[in-house]
């Protein structure tokens, strides 16, 4: 059983709350044969044990009320102690295993969380962002709240089914009948709502995993629903996943409430039919009238028990449905990995000399069937002399999905250190993936990218991305200030950011005026994923938050074409100061962005259709030519050109 599993690493708090519920459950039975004997001995025998001695004080004519108050008063105190003492153990078992699955659910929650942030995209598109936030929280949840029950339940009910069922054959086994009949029943009771619940129970997590993806795509698109006038449509889909989810709940919830006075109606019957054939042996003389009091008591204890462990049976499969659903993200290894082997070796350098589009001299050690490779660490970590990285594309092949086109086909290129290279190409041509690759987000599936002659593969992750200041194409900050998102990552050598480079890193980003003007400065708040600061200053703080960080290389993915022709300029004038030493990566739709860039690769079609200068390119290469003059008059061209040229 899945579940049963996350108590491997609590096996202390689960012998603990055993011993607890083994005394627990001695008091608890003991309590019936105290209610007998203040019936049978404190009543009937006025608190005289020995029937014989009671005769004699009567004929003796002693008041016998002192005496059967003494008796009443001392077994009633044991009873007192033994609830009290229950009560105390019950207290102590709630807190024990509520720690416990407030644990259990901590750490699965602390897992999931470190291994989803491994993931990449590849695995997060494989579950679902809105299954991943389902399995996280309401599953974690559910496997919690069961734990705790189970650690409360699931040991105490065969204590006390089998505590009642040797008190049962010790007060009067010629009644057993009846128990047997009573706990048949309230098995095939159970049967029957397993029978029916169980499946409902299995797809109730499905349902509520499309209730959030539904819910959480309209709220991310809800700008576009109200501008499309679709609110009614997205109503009726979001209605129409709730209204599963509903129907499902209801049946199970009222398949549930079902059982209980179901289950009321069988311990009832059984009383009665203690009572009713018990009476014929109490008018007999064969039992007495306290012994069929705790008879009652004890069945009723062992019907308890069987409900119990028919509930956790009930339970117990639905946990595991949500068991298996978190161990599916947990059994899944992110497609991007650190390497394993921390040997240096040779043979693990590519080609520093960019001998791309022929196979490298010295050749990588093949990924292992994990996908990793070994890795020259020690060459990884150690920062490069030279501030700026070398990039190098080595006939980079990659494919999203093995039975989709590839998204790149033989590419090669490299980014010289202090240069800047940039990117451009039609829509869909392949730019951001290459971005992509650089900061292995994803694995290429040939070829290599190499950064200072090391594979990217052949690094730790952390290490490789050290490098790199990066700008999506899609700009996202986090809820806190502006100061705190500059200051996100850190240096690039992992020191803070300063006062001062977040003020320089603004100012080049052309953001230092907004952010001043806005109340707070750079203490000003910025709400969740940016959505207080308009599309463009959004852009521009993510450029400073790239600048700030002072890295060896930065990776600009589109982020000019949000600002206004003007800002673009400014900011690209700037730059040049800021990232001196650097290596520039610069993937843009405007050709006025990359004129002044020392080299220029040209995608199209995830091929690399031109390698060289604006100028060069605008006479050998007709797809650049073509973009060129879709934007760009001939003269306005050629003045760029004499004016930027290559730096
Ligand atoms: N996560 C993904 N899964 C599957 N295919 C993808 C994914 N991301 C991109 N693609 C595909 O890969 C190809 C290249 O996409 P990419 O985003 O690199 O293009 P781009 O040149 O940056 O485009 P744009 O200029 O529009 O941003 C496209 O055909 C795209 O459909």
């Amino acid at each position: 059983m899945g579940v049963i599993r996350f108590f491997g690493q609590h096996k202390g708090a689960v012998a603990l709350v055993m011993v607890l519920l083994l005394i627990k459950a001695g008091c608890e039975l003991a309590i019936p044969v105290l209610t007998s004997q203040i019936v049978d001995v404190g009543i009937a025998q006025s608190g005289v044990e020995d029937v014989d001695a009671l005769e004699g004080l009567k004929a003796a004519g002693v008041d016998l009320f002192p005496l059967q108050m003494a008796y009443l008063l001392r077994i009633g105190g044991f009873m007192l102690a033994f609830a009290a003492g229950s009560m105390a153990l019950d207290v102590a078992v709630g807190y024990v295993s509520s720690r416990t699955g407030a644990k259990i659910g901590r750490s699965l929650r602390s897992r999931l969380f470190n291994r989803v942030v491994a993931f990449s995209d590849a695995e997060i598109n494989q579950f679902s962002a809105a299954s991943l936030i389902t399995r996280g929280t309401n599953d974690v949840v559910l496997i919690q709240n069961v734990s705790t029950m189970l650690l409360r339940m699931v040991l105490y009910a065969p204590i006390l089914a089998i505590g009642g069922v040797v008190m049962v054959m010790a007060t009067n086994p010629e009644l057993g009948w009846i128990v047997v009949v009573a706990v048949a029943v309230v098995f095939s009771v159970i049967a029957v709502l397993f029978r029916f619940t169980l499946p409902r129970f299995k797809i109730m997590q499905k349902l509520i995993d499309k209730v959030n993806l539904v819910a959480r795509e309209m709220l991310t698109g809800l700008p576009v629903v109200r501008a499309f006038n679709r609110e009614g449509y997205e109503e009726g889909r979001f209605d129409g996943a709730s209204l599963k989810l509903m129907r499902t709940q209801l049946f199970t919830n009222r398949a549930m409430a079902a059982m209980m006075p179901a289950m009321m109606l069988v311990m009832n019957l059984t009383s009665v039919a203690i009572v009713w054939f018990g009476s014929a042996g109490v008018a007999a003389g064969s039992m007495q009238t306290g012994d069929l009091i705790a008879f009652i008591t004890y069945a009723m204890v062992i019907i308890m028990g069987c409900l119990m462990m028919g509930m956790i049976s009930i339970m117990l499969p639905r946990a595991d449905v949500a068991a298996q659903r978190i161990n599916e993200v947990l059994a899944t290894e992110p497609s991007v990995q650190d390497p394993v082997s921390v040997s240096a070796t040779a043979s693990n350098r590519v080609s520093a000399e960019g001998d791309f589009g022929r196979p490298s001299s010295g050749a990588l050690t093949p990924p292992d069937e994990s996908g990793r490779v070994s890795a020259p660490v020690e060459d990884a970590s150690r920062p490069s002399p030279a501030r700026g990285a070398r990039v190098v594309f080595d006939d980079v092949t990659f494919r999203y999905s093995d039975e989709g086109d590839p998204a790149l086909s033989h590419v090669s290129f490299a980014a010289e250190p202090g240069q800047t290279l940039a990117i451009v190409g039609p829509t869909g041509s392949g730019k951001t993936t290459v971005v992509k690759l650089i900061e292995r987000f994803f694995d290429v599936t040939a070829g290599s990218v190499s950064v200072d002659g090391v594979d990217v593969r052949a690094m730790p992750q952390a290490d490789l991305r050290a490098q790199f200041g990066y700008v999506p194409q899609k700009a996202f900050l986090f809820e806190g200030t502006v100061a705190s998102n500059i200051a996100y990552g850190g240096g690039a050598g992992g020191e803070a950011v300063s006062e001062d480079v977040i003020r320089g890193a603004l100012s080049v980003a052309c953001a230092l005026d907004f952010v001043e003007a806005r109340e707070g400065g750079l203490a000003s708040p910025i709400s969740q994923g940016g959505a207080n600061v308009s599309g463009g200053q959004r852009q521009r703080l993510c450029i400073a938050r790239a600048l700030a960080r002072k890295p060896r290389a930065y990776l600009f993915d589109d982020c000019f074409s949000a600002l206004d022709y003007a800002t673009d300029a400014k900011v690209r004038a700037a730059l040049p100061g800021w990232t001196e030493g650097s290596t520039v990566i610069l993937v843009a739709q405007r050709i006025s962005t990359v004129l002044s860039a020392d080299r220029i690769v040209v995608l199209d079609e995830g091929r690399v259709a031109g390698v060289g200068t604006h100028r060069e390119l605008m006479e050998t290469c007709p797809e650049y030519r073509e973009i060129a003059l879709s934007q760009l008059s001939e003269e306005e061209l050629s003045g760029e050109c004499v004016e930027g040229g290559a730096r």
